[in-house]
């Protein structure tokens, strides 16, 4: 199968080298300096599950250079999909599937904007992994695991060759029954860590150890629920407590990649993450107060961020 990945961080580079690793040709759009030691040294993989280094077919920052793929995986950040959507216009053909990997409740929405309807599939992806230096990336904890499905949760072929092929590369893979709950699963869970993370700039283990911060979170969950339930997406009380036994399982130190960027003062996803949930409340007439104060608090870090871009 020929394989695309845009954006090699993380989670495009963690994905992509496993599916090159099982002999795929998989080919990356990448930039800067790591796609120079790429193209020079390969791409290094640092895993709790064993390290390789792959060398992918093509590493190059000019999507013309792409032939059309057959599979897209998307690993660039929320905000850059639409950049990313246009720019894929020029390379697919009515067959290539893009699946999106990232964080946030409204991925497949802003690609299917751009993109005909037919291309894309909805998903997600756990995994704790970061570039560490050009070239290599580092999978620190988490089983890697991706969770995908057609939008309309319908069962079509393309779910089974997906299925095959992350079963070959020994990436563990969920076709849900409804995608769109877990993908708000996930959201209900960073969200509601990534803002109060963002703004005490402390690990998660610290922040759930202080009772007026694990309230704060209690409340910021229960407003993406009100929400989402608006929207007709069942998430539950059982879906909160199983967030909530997430965050107590984490491990001491654990930060979330949207965190991790707003300390190192990158842009972040916070506009993706509660500036979504502050929006979406207006717009369906719901209060979300503490997800307010998270976002205006983090907006103007992110305002001078995004000066740099
Ligand atoms: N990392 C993690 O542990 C997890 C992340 N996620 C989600 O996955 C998504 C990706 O995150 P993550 O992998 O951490 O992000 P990274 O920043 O590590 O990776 C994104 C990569 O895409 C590159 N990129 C962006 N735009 C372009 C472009 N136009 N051309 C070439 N390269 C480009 C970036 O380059 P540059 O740095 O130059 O901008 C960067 O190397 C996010 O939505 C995140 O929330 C989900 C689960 C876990
Ligand atoms: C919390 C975690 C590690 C789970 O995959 C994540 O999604 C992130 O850091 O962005």
């Amino acid at each position: 199968m020929k394989i695309l990945v845009y954006g090699a961080g993380g989670v495009g580079g963690y994905f992509g080298a496993r599916l090159a690793e099982s002999g795929n040709k998989v080919s990356f759009i990448a930039r800067g300096e790591h796609m120079r030691a790429m193209k020079e040294s390969g791409l290094q993989l640092e895993s709790i599950n064993g390290d390789i280094t792959v060398h992918p077919e093509l590493v190059t920052n000019d999507i013309n250079k792409v032939g059309t793929p057959d599979l897209i995986l998307l690993g660039v950040k929320s905000w850059q999909l639409s950049e990313v959507a246009s720019e894929l216009k020029k390379i697919i053909s009515k067959d290539t599937i893009v699946l999106p990997l990232q964080n946030g409740a409204d991925n497949y929405e802003k690609l299917t904007e751009i993109l005909p309807k037919e291309n894309v599939l909805a998903g997600l992806c756990f995994i704790v992994s970061y570039i560490e230096k050009p070239g290599k990336i580092k999978h620190a904890s988490f089983e890697p695991r991706i969770v995908f499905g057609e939008a309309d949760n319908s069962q079509s072929e393309r779910i089974s060759i997906i299925s095959n092929l992350f079963s070959e590369a020994r990436i563990d893979f969920l076709n849900p029954e409804n995608i769109q709950l877990e993908i708000w699963k996930k959201f209900l869970f960073i969200c509601t860590i990534s803002g109060i993370g963002g703004l005490t700039r402390v690990s998660i283990d610290k922040i759930r150890n202080s009772a007026y911060l694990f309230d704060l979170m209690k409340q910021t969950s229960a407003e993406i629920r009100s929400v989402a339930n608006a929207k007709d997406i069942p998430l539950n009380n059982e879906h909160i407590e199983k967030a909530f036994q997430i965050i107590e399982n984490q491990p001491q130190g654990t930060t979330a990649s949207t965190q991790r960027d707003i300390m190192e003062g990158k842009p972040s996803e916070i506009e993706n993450f509660n500036g979504y949930i502050v929006r979406e409340g207006e717009r369906l007439g719901i209060k979300t107060p503490v997800n307010k104060m998270i976002y205006e608090c983090l907006k103007l870090m992110e305002e001078q961020a995004r000066k740099t871009l």
